[in-house]
């Protein structure tokens, strides 16, 4: 076996340990053992992506590093300290698949929100709106309503309001899931630009698609049925900043096939 397959620990980036988890498990009041034995450390500046089949634990394991659901078993150090107080520091942000945004308010508005929940003055709120939305290519957009915008237009301001509190991780389940794949591709380029303009930034990754995983990731995390494992960790070895030409590589194209094959195991 490829020992790419088994390892779990971090290869291509290094730097400090930014989130581990060892032996983690969870187990739901109902029984169903979502998790078992999860062993895995991210580092900082890592763009780590999850796929597997649904019902395997990726949003479980998202819910615990947040804090929002307690491991049953195991440990998870957060920044080096519990997933309750990293979020406390608001250094984590998240964006979903479903946009999430206030209807009756603007994008400016939208992209506020999380400032405005914290106290920052509004000087600085509107300063930093500006700086994110230039980031996602709206910046002329600040005063319309999300019914006015296209789906990846609605998803750019959604990432935009996770940017905006500057976190060091970034989780991402499935953002691109709705979206077409035009759309969805061009997004794919645009966020890669966003890391790299900032790459301490930490970003995990949610998708079912593994060429997204590909092209997106530095290294992809492929996970198995329920109970939920990590059955390979693939390091994706090719350099940064990457452009669409990478798509249309032999290299992209083994690497599809030995994260496919790893889905399969
Ligand atoms: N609150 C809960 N109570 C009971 N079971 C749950 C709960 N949340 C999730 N589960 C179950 O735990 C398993 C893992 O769920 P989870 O949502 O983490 O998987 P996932 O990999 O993110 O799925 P998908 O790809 O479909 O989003 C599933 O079988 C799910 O039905």
């Amino acid at each position: 076996m490829n020992s790419s397959l088994i390892d779990t620990s971090s290869s291509q980036v290094s730097g400090p340990k930014f989130v581990s988890m060892e032996n983690l498990s969870k187990t739901y009041p109902n029984g169903t053992i979502a998790l078992q034995d999860v062993n895995l450390t991210i580092q900082e500046g890592e763009f780590l992506c999850f796929v597997g089949p649904s019902g395997c634990g990726k949003s479980t394991i998202f819910k615990m590093i947040t804090g929002l659901a307690k491991p049953s078993k195991g440990t998870l150090d957060v920044f080096g300290t519990t997933p309750k107080e990293a979020r406390k520091q608001s250094d984590i942000a998240f964006v979903f698949q479903d946009h999430t945004l206030l209807p009756w308010s603007t994008v400016e508005a939208n992209v506020k929100l999380p400032l405005e929940l914290r106290g920052v003055d509004k000087k600085t709120q509107k300063e930093e709106a500006q700086r994110v939305l230039e980031l996602v290519g709206l910046k002329d957009y600040m005063k319309v309503l999300p019914r006015q915008l296209s789906g990846g237009m609605k998803m750019r301001v959604s990432i935009a309001r996770a940017l905006i509190s500057r976190p060091k991780l970034l989780l991402m389940d499935e953002p691109f899931g709705a979206l077409d794949e035009i759309t969805r591709q061009t997004l794919q380029m645009e966020l890669l630009n966003i890391w790299q303009q900032d790459t301490s930034m930490t970003v995990l990754f949610v998708t079912h698609n593994v060429f997204e995983s590909v092209f997106l990731s530095t290294s992809v995390v492929v996970m198995t049925p329920r109970p939920g494992k990590i059955s390979a960790r693939i390091d994706i070895p090719v350099p940064f900043p990457r452009d669409d030409s990478f798509r249309t590589t032999t290299q992209f194209s083994d690497l599809v096939r030995e994260v496919s094959a790893a889905l399969d195991h």
